[in-house]
């Protein structure tokens, strides 16, 4: 059950704007929290019949970003094993001779966190965001460029068959990442959209961009980034800065690890700098093989959604938004769509950790006893 105090506690105001969405906005750690009006607690308006589905949305300040950054000295911490964690020095940034190979950006971007009832209520929202994507990319270009995440990502799709808005014959469907094995195989992303999505909407063929079978890992990566490559700029711009693909939307989940895509942690291609769609082998997640879009290729898009549903996520969620680690170390970090939004779509569940009303706060080095 989320904690009431939580809810209760942060420092934000909730109101009621025009659009009937509820936007409680946290206050930098600068200002005082303003005193907020006593809430019914979610868990107490859900069982009250209150649900109206609508999500409760987060914002989190300061663009996510650390105010303390790395402090230059951690350890000293009681440690599980009981002993005392040594003192270690980190030379923090801007010293370090060479810079860390995870680097954060620091091009604003507009970073919510939309809290839904429930997991139907969140799968409702999810449509109705790949809706209203849909529509301003078609009015704005003529085309909407829709790039979808496996695992549990496919099964919230059914909804979007029926779904009013989309025009199908201008949209295109691409995978973040895909398993390097035959279509048929139960492992295939692209099965998974296929059966939940795909074949109940008259999308064309040619708009469905699946990995190429029977290659190597090295040549589907490669064979797919040249496919990415040969569609115009005016169904798929390009970034200003180093000319990437600019989806319109991109679905994303998160592992246990904080992985999203095919980036797991501390890996080198999760660093990559360059480059749209790499190779990964020995993937911590089966199957070993796979393709990835790489995190600038992320980053470039208008707007990604992370999708964490359920008490599984609770604790990666809290993790990810709420503790600092070393970059790298949770990939879901690195994603911030320069100029782009982010959202992230959470239930009860999955929010069960979180502590909003301390979002306004620096972040303390979790390691540290400084
Ligand atoms: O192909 C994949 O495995 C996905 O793209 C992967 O990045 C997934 O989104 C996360 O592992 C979360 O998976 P769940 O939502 O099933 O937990």
């Amino acid at each position: 059950m989320l904690k009431t105090t939580r809810l209760g506690q942060q420092p934000c105001l909730s109101t009621l704007s025009n659009t009937a969405v509820r936007v409680i906005r946290c206050q930098a750690a600068s200002s005082p929290p303003t005193p907020v009006p006593e809430k019914a607690p979610l868990v107490q308006r859900q069982q009250e019949g209150a649900d109206d589905g609508k999500p409760f949305v987060n914002l989190i300040p300061n663009n996510g970003r650390w105010d303390i950054g790395i402090p230059p000295v951690m350890g000293a911490h009681l440690m599980a094993s009981g002993t005392i964690a040594p003192i270690s020095v980190s030379k923090g940034a801007g010293v370090d001779l060479t810079p860390h190979q995870f680097q954060y950006h620091t091009t604003e971007t507009d970073t919510s966190v939309l809290l839904y009832v429930s997991p139907e209520k969140a799968q409702a929202g999810l449509t109705k965001l790949v809706v209203e994507a849909a529509e301003a990319a078609v009015k704005a270009k003529g085309a909407f460029t829709l790039v979808l995440s496996g695992g549990s990502l496919p099964g919230l799709l059914g909804p979007l068959a029926s779904a009013k808005g989309i025009d199908w014959s201008k949209t295109h469907i691409f995978f973040v990442d895909e398993r390097n094995v035959p279509h048929s195989s139960l492992d295939s992303t692209y099965k998974a959209v296929q059966e939940a999505l795909l074949s109940k909407v008259p999308v064309p063929a040619a708009q469905v961009y699946a990995i190429a079978e029977g290659l190597t890992v090295q040549h589907a990566a490669t064979q797919y980034e040249g496919r990415l490559i040969s569609i115009p700029a005016s169904a798929l711009p390009r970034s200003t800065e180093g000319d990437f693909p600019v989806f319109d939307l991109i679905l994303l989940g998160v592992g246990p690890d904080g992985h999203v895509a095919s980036l797991f942690p501390n890996r080198p291609e999760t660093a990559a700098t360059k480059g749209w769609v790499l190779p990964v082998m020995n993937s911590p997640k089966p199957p070993p093989e796979r393709i990835t879009m790489t995190m600038p290729v992320i980053n470039a898009a208008k707007e990604v959604a992370i999708v964490a549903l359920g008490e599984g996520k609770r604790e990666i969620v809290q993790r990810i938004l709420e503790t600092q680690a070393l970059p790298g170390a949770l990939p879901a970090q690195l994603v911030r769509p320069k100029g782009g939004k982010l959202k992230w779509l959470l239930d009860v569940a999955s929010a069960e950790l979180l502590d909003i009303a301390s979002w306004g706060e620096a972040k303390p080095f979790p390691r540290s006893a400084f």
